[in-house]
């Protein structure tokens, strides 16, 4: 499903946070959203998944106007998992996955045989269903994020939204769930700080700055040596190596002038 954002301005307290950013997720594609720390990008995404009302401009998932949708309407269709999203307190593990079928539900508002097999299905893939019966509370933080993310899929979304999901994850685990993302065909707006990874995993990157999208466009061509210096402050490029994956070579005084 197709995300459109357009001519989004947002203002949190008196402060100008967004100023007129547009961006396009075309159906199946992984969208990175980078950008220096307070550029806007989680306020960006708390527009997409209808949690902040803009001031101005539109949020269309598959064409139709979030803001124009119930929250529970809105929620058949997208998923986001959040920076640190603590989940609802008291609940196992396999309670919190099903909170992503509640969307879904009829008016009894119960679980059937297609719920039951999409939490199966969700907690298999995120390597979590040894931890099914566990209070979500006693988990650390890389076993949570898989757990959120887990609801999330539960969830069936057509467009996934991802506030640095990545955080906490080790290494292995990162590779593993970008992979797993990649493979569900899930359209993906994803905010990583990790460039490397945005590098390998994403079809296209929005650059954020100072609360503008000041790029957007495929990998290499977004991440120039004068985009890294000039948003990231940092002297880098970006390659594609023969084995066919971008990576980001940072010079020896990474912070010189
Ligand atoms: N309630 C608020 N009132 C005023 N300013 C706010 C408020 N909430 C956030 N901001 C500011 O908005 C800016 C953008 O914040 P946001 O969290 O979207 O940035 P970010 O790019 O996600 O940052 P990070 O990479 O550090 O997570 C920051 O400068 C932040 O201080």
């Amino acid at each position: 499903m197709r995300l459109t954002v357009d001519g989004l301005d947002i203002t949190l307290g008196a402060t100008p946070v967004l100023h007129d950013v547009g961006l396009d997720v075309s159906p199946g594609q992984i969208v990175g959203l980078i950008g220096p720390n307070g550029s806007g990008k989680s306020t960006l995404l708390r527009a997409v998944y209808r949690s902040l009302r803009p001031a101005a401009g539109v949020v269309e998932v598959g064409g139709r106007d979030v803001w124009r949708l119930s929250s529970r309407a809105a929620a058949r269709h997208t998923a986001a998992v959040l920076q640190d999203g603590a989940g609802a307190g008291g609940l196992t593990v396999a309670e919190t996955v099903a909170l992503g079928r509640t969307p879904h539900h009829g008016v009894l508002g119960r679980d059937g045989e297609g719920d039951r097999r999409a939490v199966a299905k969700a907690m298999e893939s995120c390597g979590i269903a040894p931890l099914a019966d566990r209070d979500l509370s006693s988990l650390s933080g890389g076993e949570r994020q898989r757990v959120l993310l887990a609801r999330a899929l539960a969830q069936a979304p057509e467009l996934l939204v991802l506030d640095e999901l990545t955080n906490h994850l080790d290494i292995r685990a990162r590779f593993e769930l970008l992979g797993l993302i990649r493979k569900t065909g899930v359209t993906t707006l994803a905010v990583l700080h990790d460039l490397d990874l945005a590098a390998r995993f994403c079809d296209r990157l929005v650059v954020l700055h100072h609360g503008r999208a000041v790029v957007t466009g495929p990998v290499l061509a977004a991440l120039t040596p004068r985009l890294l210096h000039e948003v990231f402050g940092v002297r880098a490029r970006a390659e594609r190596h023969p084995d066919g994956v971008i990576r980001i070579t940072y010079e020896a005084d990474p912070l010189a002038p």
